[in-house]
């Protein structure tokens, strides 16, 4: 779309805007042709105001959708929530899944990811913070494909502290801080179960010594 024709149709039409704030370095309609400066014409010729910013920058890292998605890939989510301004979060629907989680003592919710271009972090263990029905509940997520059990699809699941219900197809959404190791192929279910196990305790740690959700 040209770039004034998607000033025009959404932003004039649409959304009504009377103030526009924009980054620096902003390039927006048909292959990224139009600049900051074509936004201020076009707020003069269409009567709206626009304020150019510099780049922002939170602990020495510029703010950037780009940076963001670099930091998730890699499983840094702390840093990726610092320059969010915002924990990252997971929505979806609570469905069934191999039924192996109860038998190992840790039941694990599995989660169809409501959006599905979502981009999720790097596969990996994270703690949690899950928002069940209008309570909240501290947890362990595995997202990846389960090696021990061979191949298989990606998956996003949990296991929450100090939770015992049924909560299929519940709408939830996880709060993601805290990274804390990669997905492993183990030689048993026993040796996940210690591991998983292990997981549970590192989390338990941190909310006893207060860090909670930072
Ligand atoms: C905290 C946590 C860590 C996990 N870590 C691994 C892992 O390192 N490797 C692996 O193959 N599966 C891992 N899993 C996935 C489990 O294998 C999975 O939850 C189990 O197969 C239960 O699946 P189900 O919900 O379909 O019954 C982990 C699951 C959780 C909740
Ligand atoms: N502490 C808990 N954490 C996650 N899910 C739990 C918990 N306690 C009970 N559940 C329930 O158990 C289900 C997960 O058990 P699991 O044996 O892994 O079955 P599935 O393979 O169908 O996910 C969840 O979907 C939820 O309904």
């Amino acid at each position: 779309m040209e770039a004034e024709d998607f000033v025009n149709h959404y932003l004039v039409k649409k959304l009504k805007v009377r103030h526009v704030v924009i980054g620096y370095d902003h390039r927006f309609g048909k292959e990224g042709r139009a600049s900051v400066e074509d936004f201020m014409s076009f707020g003069k010729k269409y009567g709206f105001s626009v304020e150019k910013i510099d780049a922002q920058s939170v602990g020495g890292n510029i703010i950037s959708s780009t940076k963001i998605r670099e930091f998730l890939s890699e499983g840094k989510i702390s840093e990726s929530n610092s320059i969010l301004g915002y924990n990252y979060k997971i929505f979806g629907t609570v469905i069934k899944g191999d039924k192996i989680g109860r038998k190992i003592g840790f039941p694990t919710a599995n989660i169809e990811v409501k959006e599905k271009c979502k981009l999720l972090p790097k596969d990996g263990v994270y703690m949690v913070l899950g928002h069940i029905k209008r309570d909240a509940y501290y947890g362990i997520m595995n997202i990846g494909k389960r090696p021990t059990f061979g191949k298989g699809e990606k998956r996003v699941e949990c296991h929450f502290l100090d939770f015992g219900e049924d909560i299929y197809g519940e709408e939830i959404f996880l709060e993601v801080f805290k990274y804390i190791r990669e997905e492993r192929c183990f030689k048993s279910m026993e040796d996940l179960k210690l591991q998983i196990e292990k997981d549970r305790q590192e989390v338990l740690q941190r909310l006893s010594s207060g860090a909670g959700k930072k």
